[in-house]
C-alpha cells in the first residue's frame, strides 16, 4: 500500500485501495476567516431540523484568521464576528485571531500528525503532507459536513511518485525543486493523485523546505503532498508534543503501486522562476533576469517562514533595498514573526528601507493590501502568479525562491542569488 491507501485504510475501517470509494472519519477539520463563514451557514442548515445544532467534535476543529487580518473591511469584520460566535457557542477553543496563515499554525500547533486525515476549507490545506499526513483541501459545503458528521467521502487517489536525488547548488532551494516539477508535469500533471516526494534530496530538507513542496503539490492538481515522516519529522513534532513518538507504518510499503514514477536529479537546477500567468509558466532564473521589479513580496504560506526570511536577511546583508522596489516581508506566523525579531533581521529589514508586516496572507491573494496597480510586476515567494492574483488583472507576478527575491531586491529587477 502507499501511504495514501494506509491512511484511508484507517480513516474507513477497512483495507483500500486507490479507485475505491470510501466514507472516512476525519481527522482534524481546519477552516479560516474567507471561507468559515459559509461553512458555519451550511452547518446550520443541515442541522436546521435537529433540537441540538452541535458540531461532531470541537477538539478537531481549528478556526483560523488569517486572509483579511485585521479586518481591512466591514465585511471582513462581520465574518471574524460571526466565526468567533460560532466557536464560542461550539466550545471550539482552536480558534484564534492573529496566530498566522493557518497552514503555518495547524503543524506549529501541533495540530497534525502523521498518518492522518486532514481535511481544511482552502486549497493549500495539502501543505500538511509534509509532516506525513494525507491531507486535502475541500470547499465550504463539504466543510458543513464535516462539521456536523465528522465524515467525508473520497476516492482513494493514486499515487506518483517524485524520486528527487542530488545535492542542490549554492542558493538552490526546496522551491526551484517544485516549480521545476510544476513546470515539467504542468497544472493537470498530477489532477486527483496524491504527489509523493521521496528520494535522498526531499530525506535531508528540513521541515520548512518540505513545508513548501508539500503546499504547492495543488498547483499541479494534487490532491495531496505526501513526504513520508522520518526522524526529522520526528524530531519538529516532539517540539510540539513531548511524547510523540514515531510510528514506522505510515510510509508506502517496498511493493506499493504507483501510477507513475517520475525521476529527477536536482545537482545541476538552477535558480526556477514561474512567470506570468501561470504556475507551469517555469523558466531558468537566467532566461528572466534583468525583468524589472515594483514589488516584490516575502511571505506566504510557502515560504513565509524563518528560514526563509533568514536567507533574505543574510543575503542583504547591510544592503538597501534598490531605489523604485518595494520589498514586504510577511512572517507566516506569530511565532514566525517572534524568531525573526529576536534574531534582529525585523531591525535589519526596517534600515534597508522594507517593511515587514505582522503575519497574515498579505498580497498573496491579492486580498487585503500591498496589491500591484495596472502595469506592475511583482516578484513573490508565494505559490501563484494567476492574472489578477495580486491586484490588478493589468498587473504581472512572478514566483521565486527567497534567495532570488533577496538578490532581486538589492536590485530592482529579476536578478540570479548565485552572483550575490
Ligand atoms: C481564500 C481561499 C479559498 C484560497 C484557497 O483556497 O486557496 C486562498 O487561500 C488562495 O490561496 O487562493
Ligand atoms: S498565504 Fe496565500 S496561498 Fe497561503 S492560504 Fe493565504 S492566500 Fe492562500
Amino acid at each position: 500500500m502507499t501511504i495514501s491507501e494506509k491512511i484511508f485504510s484507517k480513516a474507513s475501517g477497512k483495507a483500500v485501495k486507490a479507485g475505491e470509494f470510501v466514507m472516512a472519519d476525519i481527522d482534524r477539520a481546519m477552516t479560516h476567516d474567507i471561507t468559515g463563514p459559509l461553512a458555519v451557514e451550511g452547518f446550520y442548515e443541515i442541522m436546521r431540523d435537529k433540537e441540538e445544532k452541535k458540531v461532531w467534535d470541537p477538539s478537531k476543529i481549528v478556526i483560523v484568521f488569517d486572509h483579511q487580518v485585521p479586518a481591512d473591511s466591514l465585511n471582513a469584520a462581520a465574518n471574524h464576528i460571526m466565526l468567533r460566535k460560532f466557536a464560542r457557542e461550539q466550545g471550539i477553543i482552536n480558534y484564534d485571531v492573529y496566530e498566522g496563515v493557518c497552514h503555518q499554525v495547524m503543524p506549529e500547533k501541533g495540530h497534525v500528525m502523521p498518518g492522518d486525515l486532514i481535511v481544511g476549507s482552502d486549497s493549500h490545506t495539502c501543505a500538511y503532507g509534509a509532516l506525513g499526513a494525507f491531507s486535502t483541501g475541500i470547499g465550504s459545503t463539504d466543510m458543513a459536513a464535516v462539521f456536523a458528521s465528522g465524515k467525508l467521502w473520497f476516492k482513494v487517489p493514486e499515487t506518483i511518485k517524485f524520486e528527487v536525488n542530488g545535492k542542490f547548488q549554492k542558493h538552490v532551494y526546496s522551491k526551484d525543486m517544485i516549480l521545476h516539477l510544476i513546470g515539467d508535469v504542468g497544472v493537470e500533471g498530477a489532477r486527483y493523485k496524491a504527489a509523493e516526494y521521496a528520494g535522498s534530496t526531499v530525506r535531508e530538507m528540513p521541515i520548512s523546505e518540505r513545508m513548501t513542496v508539500s503546499n504547492m503539490a495543488i498547483e499541479m492538481g494534487g490532491k495531496a503532498g505526501i513526504i513520508e515522516a522520518d526522524s526529522i519529522t520526528e524530531k519538529y513534532l516532539q517540539e510540539r508534543i513531548p511524547d510523540f513518538e514515531l510510528d514506522p507504518y505510515w510510509k508506502s510499503d517496498e511493493d506499493a503501486v504507483y501510477s507513475e514514477v517520475k525521476n529527477y536529479d536536482v545537482s545541476k537546477l538552477e535558480p526556477q522562476v514561474a512567470c506570468p500567468h501561470n504556475v507551469d509558466n517555469v523558466k531558468p532564473v537566467t532566461e528572466v533576469e534583468g525583468t524589472k521589479l515594483d514589488q516584490i513580496f516575502v511571505g506566504s504560506c510557502t515560504n513565509g517562514r524563518f528560514e526563509d526570511i533568514e536567507v533574505v536577511a543574510k543575503m542583504m546583508g547591510d544592503e538597501p533595498v534598490a531605489k523604485d522596489v518595494r520589498l514586504l516581508i510577511i512572517p507566516a506566523s506569530r511565532t514566525e514573526y517572534m524568531k525573526v525579531l529576536k534574531a534582529g533581521y525585523i531591525e535589519q529589514f526596517m534600515e534597508a528601507g522594507a517593511i515587514v508586516e505582522s503575519p497574515c496572507c498579505g498580497p498573496c491573494m491579492g486580498g487585503s493590501f500591498g496589491l500591484l496597480g495596472n502595469g506592475e510586476v511583482g516578484l513573490a515567494t508565494s505559490n501563484r502568479n494567476f492574472k489578477g492574483r495580486e491586484g490588478s488583472p493589468q498587473s504581472f507576478v512572478y514566483l521565486s525562491s527567497p534567495a532570488t527575491a533577496a538578490a532581486s531586491a538589492l536590485t530592482g529587477e529579476i536578478t540570479d542569488p548565485r552572483k550575490v
